[in-house]
């Protein structure tokens, strides 16, 4: 009778999108390698905007086109906003204690808005000290090395983390800034790793992957690390508020902290965190944070070395506003148009999140095409970002596109330029982001000229990608600077 029942309730219901038909039980799992944003794309081709995957017991639904990112991420963002989490994943964020891969609901409602008015606003980050010390650091780095190949992938990936890790731990930790990031490098390579139980959850208790001692002990190292930095804040509360880092901030809300009556006082007594959430809201920022940053100035460098006529026109663009004789300030950022063009245009190209990744909460319906309760839900933001029915020459780097009246932004709601998402599981660390990628790359292109190494030309520079939860060049960037201001870097 069951049997007869599911039948005929299969029969009733609208199909799946389309998709390449899959092999019984495994279903599509040998396309496991297509899962990258370019794979995606050519899929999408072929199957259009939207199409379904099944990869062992788990469907997979891929959107490519902003029509469908529309209705996934505004019209029906409800049922769209819940996060799919690996069996790493759920491990090493304390079964979704963060904000990352916590379902959409009040427990994620909570922690968004303590990050977005507290930890991440615009005031927060001009108040970081850090990023003006790191940005003089790194500039003063590259002076001592003015006329030698500088690896710039490096250097910025470097400059990207001693800026978030400052502003989480402080300054005083500095010190054992290479323990964390080895737990970060363990951290990512999980996160990463094939695990067939994420695939066929009933085999999940064989562990046939054998990872889960690598998932113990790393998780063990974070614990030992973050709760040391935790006892050592708490033992030394600081007395000036502007001296106070992420991990102080959070503390404020720490559930093991008496009740409070001031100001803050409702706010901090709605929002109780466990040591749990500060360990995974850490590592968020870390993750979230970092690369990113990173990524968007390296292929922002990239882009400009290879188009010398943009790289001219923004070089002379800043100094016209900030002159020769000094770096350049926050002050200046908003009165360089064609410099944010440049940045919109590298995220439109390389937006260093290619795939977003959302989970159903129920079953829905998009386009007449069934998508069931927990399918995982993937946004190629980059093929969306590529769209010819978007953009013109969508594989040239054109920033001036973005001077035309019409042309999308990645700030409204517009559905062809997503590189920090929409809605409600949007970036909420944009406005810092932006902050921090701004002051750091103004002041590179200022106070440098920069060359290529060994008479490459323009042409020559690579624009390969390397795949994974972010999208990397695949060799880093190598350029010459010269310095290009008429006083010293202070
Ligand atoms: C250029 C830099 C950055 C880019 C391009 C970027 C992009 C994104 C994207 C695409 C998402 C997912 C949106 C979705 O799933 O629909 C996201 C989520 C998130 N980002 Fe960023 N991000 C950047 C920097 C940052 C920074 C600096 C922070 C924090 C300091 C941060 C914290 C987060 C967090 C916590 C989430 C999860 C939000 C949620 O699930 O509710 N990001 N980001």
């Amino acid at each position: 009778m069951l049997c007869l029942i599911s039948i005929l309730s299969r029969l009733k219901r609208k199909p799946y999108p389309p998709g390449p038909t899959g092999l019984p039980f495994i279903g599509n799992m040998q396309l496991m390698d297509q899962l990258t944003h370019q794979g995606l794309a050519k899929l999408a081709r072929h199957y259009g905007g939207l199409f379904h995957l099944k990869m062992g017991l788990v469907h997979v639904i891929v959107i490519s086109s902003p029509d469908e990112a529309r209705e996934v991420l505004q019209v029906q963002d409800i049922i769209f906003s819940n996060r799919p989490a690996s069996v790493a994943i759920s491990y090493l964020t304390y079964n979704r204690a963060d904000l990352v891969f916590s379902h959409y609901g009040p427990f994620w409602r909570k922690m968004r808005k303590l990050c977005v008015v507290h930890l991440f606003s615009r005031k927060r980050a001009e108040s970081w000290q850090s990023v003006r010390d790191e940005v003089d650091h790194i500039l003063r780095a590259i002076s001592d090395r003015a006329g030698l190949p500088v690896n710039v992938g490096e250097l910025v990936f470097k400059l990207a983390t001693n800026i978030t890790y400052t502003a989480a731990f402080g300054s005083k930790v500095f010190k054992q800034q290479d323990e964390f990031l080895s737990i970060l490098q363990e951290f990512s390579k999980l996160f990463g790793a094939f695990n067939i139980a994420d695939y066929i959850p009933f085999l999940k208790w064989l562990d046939p992957s054998r990872l889960n001692d690598r998932l113990t002990k790393a998780r063990f190292s974070l614990d030992r690390f973050v709760d040391e930095i935790i006892d050592d804040h708490m033992n030394n509360a600081k007395v000036d508020k502007v001296e106070e880092d992420m991990v102080d901030d959070l503390l404020n809300f720490y559930s093991e902290k008496p009740k409070v009556t001031d100001e803050l006082g409702a706010l901090q007594n709605a929002i109780k965190l466990t040591r749990d959430n500060i360990k995974g809201i850490i590592m968020d920022i870390m993750f979230g944070g970092t690369e990113t940053i990173a990524l968007v100035i390296e292929w922002l460098m990239t882009e400009l070395l290879r188009n010398p006529e943009h790289m001219k026109r923004v070089q002379e663009e800043i100094a016209d506003i900030v002159g020769l004789t000094r770096q350049v300030k926050e002050s200046d950022l908003d009165k360089l148009p064609f410099f944010h063009c440049c940045i919109k245009e590298t995220l439109r190209m390389h937006p260093p999140i290619t795939l977003l990744l959302h989970e159903t909460a129920e079953d829905a319906v998009i386009n007449g095409y069934y998508i069931p309760k927990q399918s995982r839900v993937i946004i190629n933001t980059w093929a969306i970002g590529r769209d010819p029915n978007s953009w013109y020459d969508p594989e040239m780097f054109k920033p001036t596109r973005f001077f035309e009246e019409g042309v999308p932004d990645f700030k409204g709601g517009d559905f062809e330029f997503l590189p920090f998402g929409s809605g409600r599981r949007s970036c909420p660390g944009m406005v810092l982001a932006l902050y921090t990628l701004e002051l750091c790359v103004a002041n590179l292109l200022h106070c440098f000229t920069w060359k290529l190494p060994d008479g490459m030309k323009p042409h020559e520079v690579s624009v390969e990608e390397s795949f994974g939860l972010t999208t990397p060049r695949a060799s880093r960037l190598i350029a010459v600077p010269s310095p290009r201001l008429l006083c010293p870097i202070n």
